[in-house]
């Protein structure tokens, strides 16, 4: 119900957690069947800042202030520590690439896994201003272009879908 006519799906994961990228696949990725099929798909792992120092929160001034100045330079470490990344980036490429198996798509002919895959923290806020502007930027021209159909951007949850043909010819 909550896909129906959307432009673009978000399917996100727990970096530190294997299970989350795999209930993904096994449980959630059905749910997008009612999405259009123009739609587009952007998986992200969140929590990135309990596995890399980059996506932890940055200090703040006074913060900064108050670090004892080093005596030989060193990275400065992190706010808390790091937890064991249990999801590759790689591994979150090669679902994306089964997502569109799964919805029939040729691989070539959508956007690269390389642009579609994200890690964030909404937490720290790290990448998530890269996340949400691309995929507005990617849908844009295809709601407008809906829009100048005359085709509403809205969905009516009250109304129901068009019934599904069985193969035996019969109303589900
Ligand atoms: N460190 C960190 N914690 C996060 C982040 N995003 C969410 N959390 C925490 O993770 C917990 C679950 O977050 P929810 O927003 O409830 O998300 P959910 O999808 O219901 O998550 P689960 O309960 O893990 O299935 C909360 O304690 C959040 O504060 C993040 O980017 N970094």
């Amino acid at each position: 119900m909550y896909c129906r006519g959307a432009a673009a799906v978000i399917l996100t994961y727990d970096v530190t957690n294997w299970q989350s990228l795999a209930e993904l696949e096994n449980r959630f990725l059905s749910l997008t069947d009612t999405a259009n099929t123009d739609c587009i798909f952007a998986i992200v792992g969140n929590k990135a800042d309990l596995t890399d120092a980059l996506a932890q929160e940055p200090l703040t001034e006074s913060e900064r202030r108050d670090e004892p100045q080093p005596v030989v330079t060193c990275p400065t470490p992190p706010a808390t520590p790091l937890q064991h990344k249990q999801v590759s980036r790689e591994d979150a490429m090669a679902l994306y690439g089964r997502v569109l198996r799964y919805k029939g798509l040729e691989e070539k002919a959508c956007l690269p896994a390389e642009r579609m895959c994200f890690e964030t923290s909404a937490k720290t806020g790290y990448s998530v201003d890269a996340l949400f502007e691309t995929l507005f930027e990617l849908v844009l021209p295809s709601i407008l272009k809906k829009r100048s159909e005359g085709e509403s951007a809205t969905v009516d949850l009250e109304t129901p879908m068009e019934p599904k043909r069985t193969k035996a010819g019969c109303c589900a």
